[in-house]
C-alpha cells in the first residue's frame, strides 16, 4: 500500500479549545476514506488544515507529489492545490452564467495556465478540449455540456463542481458533504458517481458526510473524529458497531 496523505500529531487550537487534537491519519492509494463524527468533531478545521484554509498550531501534513511525500504544511491553498489535493466544496463553486463547458474550461486553463506558457498554450488547445470533454464524460456531464449553470439542478451543479475539482487532476480528492441538500434521487446519482470516479481516475478520495447510508455504501474505510481526536478507524462494519461511535454520537444530533 501507498501512503498518499499523511498527517502527523496535527493540531489546531482556537484559543483554549482544541479543535483538532494531534490527529496522525496515513490514507492509503485508491481508498475511499470517509471521516464523521458528531457536530463540531472538528471535520470542517481538519479539512481546512489540508487545503491550506486554515494554518495549524503544530504539527505536519504530507502530500505525494512524484512519487515522494512533500511536506504541504506551510502551503497556501492555491499551492495545496496545484500539488494535487484538491476539494470540491458542499457550497456551489460554479459560474452561473457560464456554460457548463466553459465552466470546466475555465478551471482546466487555470490549471495548466500555471505550468504552460501562452505559446505552448495556444498549441495546446486541442488537447484542452480533449481534455475537458473527458471531465465531461467522467462527470456524466457531456449532454448538458452547453447549458449555462443558472439552469442546471442542484445536483447536476455538483457534478460540475466535482469536474471543475478534478480539472487539476488531484492525486487525493477531498469532496465535503457530497450529497447535502440533495433529494433520494439526487443522492443515488452522486454516490454512483463516486463509485464510477474511483474506478475510472487514479485518485484516493476522502468524503465528509452526514448521511450514514451513503458513508456505508462508499466507504472502504473510515475514520471517526470526536472532540478533535480519532476515536475510531478502520474497516465500516467494525467502526459503526463500535459502542464508543455510538457514545459519541448519542446526546449529538443524528448524523
Ligand atoms: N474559527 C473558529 N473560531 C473558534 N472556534 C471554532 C472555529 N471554527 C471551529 N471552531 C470550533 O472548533 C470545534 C470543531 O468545529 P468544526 O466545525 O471543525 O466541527 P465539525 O465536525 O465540522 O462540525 P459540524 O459537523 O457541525 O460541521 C467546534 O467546537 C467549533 O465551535
Amino acid at each position: 500500500m501507498t501512503t498518499v496523505l499523511k498527517t502527523e500529531n496535527l493540531r489546531r487550537q482556537f484559543g483554549d479549545l482544541v479543535a483538532v487534537n494531534d490527529v496522525s491519519l496515513e490514507l492509503e492509494e485508491d481508498e475511499i476514506t470517509s471521516i464523521i463524527g458528531p457536530n463540531g468533531a472538528g471535520k470542517t478545521t481538519f479539512y481546512n488544515l489540508l487545503t491550506g484554509v486554515l494554518e495549524p498550531t503544530s504539527g505536519e501534513i504530507w502530500l505525494q507529489k512524484d512519487g515522494e511525500l512533500a511536506d504541504i504544511t506551510d502551503a497556501p491553498p492555491h499551492e495545496v492545490a496545484q500539488s494535487g489535493l484538491s476539494r470540491s466544496y458542499q457550497i456551489s463553486n460554479v459560474f452561473e452564467r457560464l456554460t457548463v463547458r466553459e465552466n470546466v474550461q475555465v478551471a482546466r486553463i487555470a490549471h495548466e495556465g500555471r505550468t504552460l506558457d501562452i505559446r505552448s498554450r495556444a498549441a495546446n488547445d486541442e488537447q484542452l478540449n480533449a481534455d475537458v470533454d473527458e471531465l465531461l464524460e467522467l462527470t456524466n456531464l457531456a449532454d448538458m455540456a452547453e447549458v449555462t449553470c443558472d439552469e442546471l439542478s442542484h445536483g447536476e451543479k455538483r457534478n460540475v463542481e466535482i469536474a471543475l475539482a478534478l480539472a487539476i487532476e488531484p492525486t487525493v480528492f477531498l469532496l465535503d458533504e457530497p450529497t447535502a441538500g440533495m433529494n433520494p434521487t439526487e443522492t443515488k446519482e452522486i454516490v454512483s458517481l463516486i463509485h464510477e470516479l474511483n474506478e475510472d481516475i487514479d485518485a484516493t478520495f476522502v468524503v465528509t458526510e452526514h448521511d450514514m447510508d451513503v458513508v456505508t455504501d462508499i466507504s472502504d474505510r473510515i475514520v471517526v473524529l470526536a472532540d478533535g481526536a480519532v476515536l475510531a478507524d478502520g474497516d465500516p462494519q467494525a467502526v459503526l458497531s463500535d459502542e464508543r461511535v455510538t457514545e459519541a454520537y448519542l446526546g449529538s444530533e443524528a448524523v
